[in-house]
């Protein structure tokens, strides 16, 4: 593949440029000077002459600490953004302040019940900032600088977003609050069940949607009641500091969440001087497993993400089930949780021609326009040496890419390869080392490939019954008892049916989770919020009257 030789903020230009509508580019680019003074962040002017000063937030100030450390830019390794790199020493405000807010939270349906309305109050506006196409463009172009992706993928992070905003105005938050009632036994009892907050939390999410995931998460925390110690991946953490300034601006108050910069260690012992009442995790599995002890099992995850996509016996609409295959496998070069990271395909559809066409849209993916990017928790070798192990299977073979990116200056701490994908015949994965191998998350441009017969099908819902994880994947068929078949022995908690079938996509309208795991968690939805950020709390009232004749029946 070639690419073009200088990457760094004129290429993130061309990137913009390639592939938005040229209104939006041109706000994305001069959006600064429009912008509102909450903005501490210019992205016209930002590189390592220029770099960004992330600050923590805590009991409604922004700060630092005594250390700052630096990020380098993905696209070129100039340092250009710093961080307070707080220290263990420092996090006792953090601890006052997250042990300030009571069990009972800062509202529920009991107390300050006016806040639900406050909340939806400031999504309204936080929406209507974000039709403004300078905000759209500041908040795309700063995921985009922290983790390259296509113009595209960045606008529809943002989008995703905005519509959650807008899902949330008006009356919406005090809606998802909704409890119910059960007549009781005699005059003056009836039963309530309500949404009841935690109180004092934590949100801790990964790099890959630097808007999305956070800003989901915590509105939905702070919609139930709860106060959210905020911490997002230190590469990235810059943005929801922009969307918190945003928060504050359109009237949600400074104290009602801190943001703490820096690394998980320091975050790790947070947790366990603070004890949040709940910890929302999204990241990987390793990570997931030391909290989920640490806090003693008061957790939800969103962890680990090896997704599969499932291509049934009836072959139709190739062009566009190769379109679908090739976003889900390598846009934001592979680095969703739902990213297609083993793709089972019945040999009618390697007969019919699928992987020539799957193999031809993956070497239209560039660095110009980053449809092919850095990517941040692997390096080049770590995934070529992890394809060289898969070669090494009986019968496996590359069917594309397996190369480093070239003529670039990403930095070596970051990986770069082309979309890459290697074929493992389905008979190798019965060996229990094969399975892990193949089943490893690449969090990467990088998936497996097998192929399956009409007399296999037993052993793809084995392959599929042996996995660990259970996020998202796709059946691509419209044959009913096909997909009635697969649909009754899976669990994936995303599972896309039908021919148009994807693994990625993860709109605001939709549960987007795990299944199979009871501290399984959920993002966006009025369910996944109510599952997350509330427990049940049952208040029966008794008020009487308190006759002779119902003492008697009691004893
Ligand atoms: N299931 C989902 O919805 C979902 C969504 C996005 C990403 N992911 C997963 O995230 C992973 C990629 O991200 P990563 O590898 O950078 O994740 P990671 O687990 O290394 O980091 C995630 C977050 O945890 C923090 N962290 C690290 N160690 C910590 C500790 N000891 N205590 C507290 N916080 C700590 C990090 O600072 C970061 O904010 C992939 O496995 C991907 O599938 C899952």
């Amino acid at each position: 593949m070639l690419l073009s030789p200088l990457l760094s903020s004129s290429l993130l230009q061309q990137a913009c440029r390639g592939l938005a509508s040229p209104a939006i580019c041109d706000v994305a680019f001069n959006s600064a000077r429009r912008l509102s003074n909450w903005a501490t962040v210019d992205p016209d002017k930002w590189d390592g002459a220029n770099p960004a000063h992330a600050q923590n937030l805590v009991a409604g100030r922004w700060t630092g600490a005594a250390r700052s450390k630096t990020i380098p830019d993905p696209m070129n390794g100039e340092a250009f953004v710093s961080y307070p790199d707080t220290q263990a020493s420092e996090i006792d405000h953090f601890v006052a302040s997250l042990s300030a807010c009571p069990k009972s939270g800062l509202h529920n349906p009991f107390k300050n019940p006016e806040r639900y309305v406050m909340y939806g109050a400031v999504c309204a506006k936080v929406a209507e900032e974000m039709r403004k196409p300078e905000v759209a463009g500041f908040f795309a172009k700063l995921i985009q600088r922290t983790s390259p992706k296509s113009w595209s993928q960045a606008m529809t992070e943002l989008v995703v977003t905005r519509r959650f905003f807008e899902n949330f105005s008006g009356d919406q938050v005090r809606f998802t609050a909704r409890g119910f009632s059960v007549p009781g036994d005699h005059p003056g009892q009836s039963s309530h069940g309500h949404r009841w907050p935690y109180g004092p939390v934590a949100l801790i999410t990964p790099f890959n949607f630097p808007l999305e995931i956070p800003a989901l998460q915590l509105m939905g925390a702070l919609f139930m009641g709860n106060k959210p110690l905020t911490h997002v991946d230190h590469r990235v953490s810059i943005v929801i500091e922009q969307l918190l300034r945003l928060l504050h601006h359109c009237g949600m108050p400074r104290t009602d969440a801190d943001l703490i910069h820096g690394s998980g260690a320091v975050v790790n012992e947070l947790l366990l001087r603070a004890q949040p009442r709940s910890t929302l995790f999204t990241g990987s599995q390793r990570v997931a497993e030391k909290l989920a002890v640490d806090m003693r099992g008061k957790v939800f995850l969103e962890d680990a993400g090896y997704d599969w996509k499932l291509l049934g016996p009836d072959v139709q609409d190739i062009d566009y089930v190769a379109w679908q295959a090739d976003q889900d496998a390598y846009a934001c070069s592979g680095q969703k949780c739902s990213a297609q990271s083993l793709l089972l395909m019945h040999s009618n559809w390697r007969k019919a021609g699928l992987l020539d066409k799957l193999k031809a849209r993956a070497a239209t993916r560039q660095l110009r326009d980053l449809t092919i990017g850095p990517v941040l928790s692997w390096t080049t070798g770590a995934m070529l040496e992890h394809m060289d192990k898969l070669l090494r299977l009986p019968g496996a073979q590359l069917l594309w890419g397996g190369q480093p990116l070239e003529g670039h200056s990403i930095p070596a701490c970051y990986g770069a390869i082309q979309p890459t994908a290697v074929f493992v015949p389905l008979a190798a994965m019965r060996d229990p080392e094969a399975f892990k191998l193949v089943t490893t998350e690449v969090f990467g441009p990088f998936q497996v490939v097998t192929e399956y017969d009409d007399d296999q099908l037993r052993a793809v819902l084995d392959v599929l019954e042996r996995m660990s994880h259970h996020l998202t994947a796709a059946v691509v068929s419209n044959d009913l008892p096909f997909l009635q078949e697969v649909l009754a022995h899976t669990v994936n908690g995303t599972t896309y049916a039908g021919i148009r079938a994807r693994t990625t996509g993860a709109p605001q309208n939709h549960w987007f989770g795990p299944a199979g795991d009871p501290r399984g968690a959920g993002i966006g939805t009025p369910e996944a919020i109510r599952l997350v950020w509330s427990c049940h709390r049952e208040v029966i009232h008794d008020f009487g009257p308190c006759s002779a004749t119902s003492q008697l029946k009691q004893s």
